[in-house]
């Protein structure tokens, strides 16, 4: 019997209806254009928390936190095993996300969390070698008994502004019965993320290059989830972090970070985390919210800055232009995941918590925000928001100046060599050092990326150093290979969803899968 956290409801949603864990990751999103999210928060005590949790290692503290959320009926203990244990099986840490101590020294307490040890140096990794493993084990629980032509197949389709294009292809790449479509914007990602993707020689793979932003082929992926009729002839599954179990996934590296920063005792901590889908710090909210003792999490954004405007004004607002900058994966408009986050908040603070009124405020909310580009919330959800989160904006100059920085002062290790979206994270932590003068509290700041998949950003900041090289001291060989790789890519002239749905079916029986 499933638990209320086990169960989950659409951010959007005014009925009582539930899914189940596996119904809400097969699906993506719901229905209505909702998030899937579990009403309730598994709570999870001070005791087990320093007693128990502190001294597991991440591939059984990841298992412990996933048990809450999934209930047995649907993943016995040991399948769920054998999928926490091969889906990090793949990474060169044996730690799955290592954390790098004092990297400035004693005085700061500024630890950095290397989310980065996965097949593609990225920390969608930590999700989607999970999340593939699932699609798997879902598909073949159904086919199993099933003669070919009533297989059930899945067409995935994802949009990325870099990093979850190749973390997914990584973690579907030969899957059986699964197909993968990526669509990213053309001109908009580094050449190396563009040679991950397209290097690819599984035939279940296909990668799109629309002329657009990032947030047109977001927009066209949520369209084509919302087309009932090709969502029901070709079982549109989802990758991007509107799928549920891609948050849940993220949540373990909250619990064993802070345990490694603080020595596994109860101490003062404060997450830093470079957002832009704010699926990543989501995933620290729901850690908190389970209890684990966290002072603030701060949302740290490029030039592309809805998130912290939000938390200052209590608009959140739809504009046409983003803005290009060192942090590519970041420039985005819209964050998908900020949904999931008002409905906890709409719940808490203007709806009695009440589930269903909730879906309704938010329904509405996002309804205004089709309509007008824009909504406000009342004061009380901005301080709601501000106990949980802090926010700082970072620009082109400071990330370029903080890698520099932190390359010339760490300590340990020295020349600690950062990627850029990491460092808008560190920069944002640095501030607030310096504002918090508190040097009992530990500053974890997640790093996102490996510095290898951002030259340009890497380079305009370390050129100036002698003994610098970038493809001594940074590019990793197996990147380095693939650059000679053919490539196999599909350009999609316009950010429309007719255009991409139809290059979609074309592929698809190219694949004959
Ligand atoms: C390298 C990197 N850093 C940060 C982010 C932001 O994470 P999120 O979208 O979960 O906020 C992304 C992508 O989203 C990314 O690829
Ligand atoms: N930065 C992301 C954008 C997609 O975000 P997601 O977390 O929702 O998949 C990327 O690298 O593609």
């Amino acid at each position: 019997m499933a638990s209320s956290s086990q169960v989950y409801r659409s951010t959007r949603s005014s009925s009582k209806d539930t899914k189940s864990f596996e119904e809400a990751v097969i699906q993506g999103l719901a229905s209505d254009g909702g998030l899937f999210i579990p009403p309730v928060i598994p709570q999870v005590s001070k005791d087990t928390l320093f007693n128990k949790w502190s001294k597991l290692s991440f591939q059984e503290l990841a298992f412990e936190i996933m048990r809450l959320y999934i209930s047995s009926s649907e993943i016995s203990d040991s399948e769920l095993k054998v999928l926490v244990e091969n889906s990090y099986s793949t990474f060169r840490s044996s730690e799955v996300t290592p954390l790098a101590k004092n990297i400035t020294g004693n005085k700061e307490n500024l630890h950095v969390l290397e989310l980065f040890h996965g097949p593609t140096y990225a920390f969608k990794d930590v999700a989607l070698q999970f999340v593939g493993n699932l699609f798997e084990f879902f598909l073949q629980r159904h086919n199993s008994n099933l003669p070919e032509s009533e297989k059930k197949k899945l067409t995935v389709v994802g949009a990325t502004s870099g990093d979850t294009g190749s973390a997914a292809i990584y973690g579907l790449r030969g899957k059986k019965d699964v197909s993968v479509f990526i669509l990213y914007p053309t001109g908009r990602i580094s050449p190396i993320q563009e040679e991950q993707m397209t290097t690819v020689e599984d035939k279940n793979v296909q990668t799109l290059s629309v002329k657009g932003t990032f947030d047109n082929c977001q927009d066209i992926v949520k369209a084509i989830f919302g087309d009932k009729e090709f969502n029901e002839r070709h079982n549109v599954g989802a990758v991007n972090s509107i799928n549920w179990a891609r948050i849940l996934a993220q949540i373990t590296y909250y619990f064993y970070s802070y345990f490694k920063a603080t020595g596994g005792v109860e101490g003062k901590v404060k997450f830093v985390v470079p957002s832009g889908n704010f699926g990543d710090i989501l995933a620290g909210y729901f850690a908190k919210q389970m209890g684990l003792p966290v002072e603030k999490l701060v949302i740290a954004t490029n030039e592309n800055d809805i998130l912290d405007r939000f938390l200052k004004t209590g608009y959140y607002e739809r504009s046409d232009k983003v803005a290009a900058t060192l942090s590519p994966a970041m420039d985005i408009l819209i964050s998908s995941n900020f949904e999931r986050l008002l409905w906890f908040l709409a719940r808490e603070y203007e709806a009695n918590n009440d589930d269903i009124k909730a879906g309704s405020i938010v329904n509405n909310w996002f309804q205004q925000l089709r309509e007008q580009g824009k909504f406000q919330v009342d004061n009380k959800i901005i301080d709601g928001a501000r106990k949980d989160f802090d926010s700082e904006r970072v620009s082109n100059e400071e990330t370029t100046k903080t890698i520099a920085e932190i390359y010339e002062r760490s300590t340990n290790p020295s020349k600690y060599i950062i990627d850029p979206h990491t460092s808008v994270g560190i920069c944002a932590a640095e501030r607030i050092i310096a504002k918090d003068k508190d040097n009992t509290i530990h500053y974890i700041s997640l790093s996102t990326a490996h510095p290898a998949k951002f030259a340009d950003a890497v380079n305009e900041s370390l050129g100036k150093f002698s003994g610098y090289s970038f493809e001594k001291d940074v590019l990793p060989l197996e990147l380095k290979k693939l650059s000679t790789l053919p490539k196999r890519l599909k350009f999609v002239e316009r950010a429309d969803v007719e255009l991409v749905k139809a290059s979609i079916e074309e592929e698809l029986t190219k694949m004959k899968l």
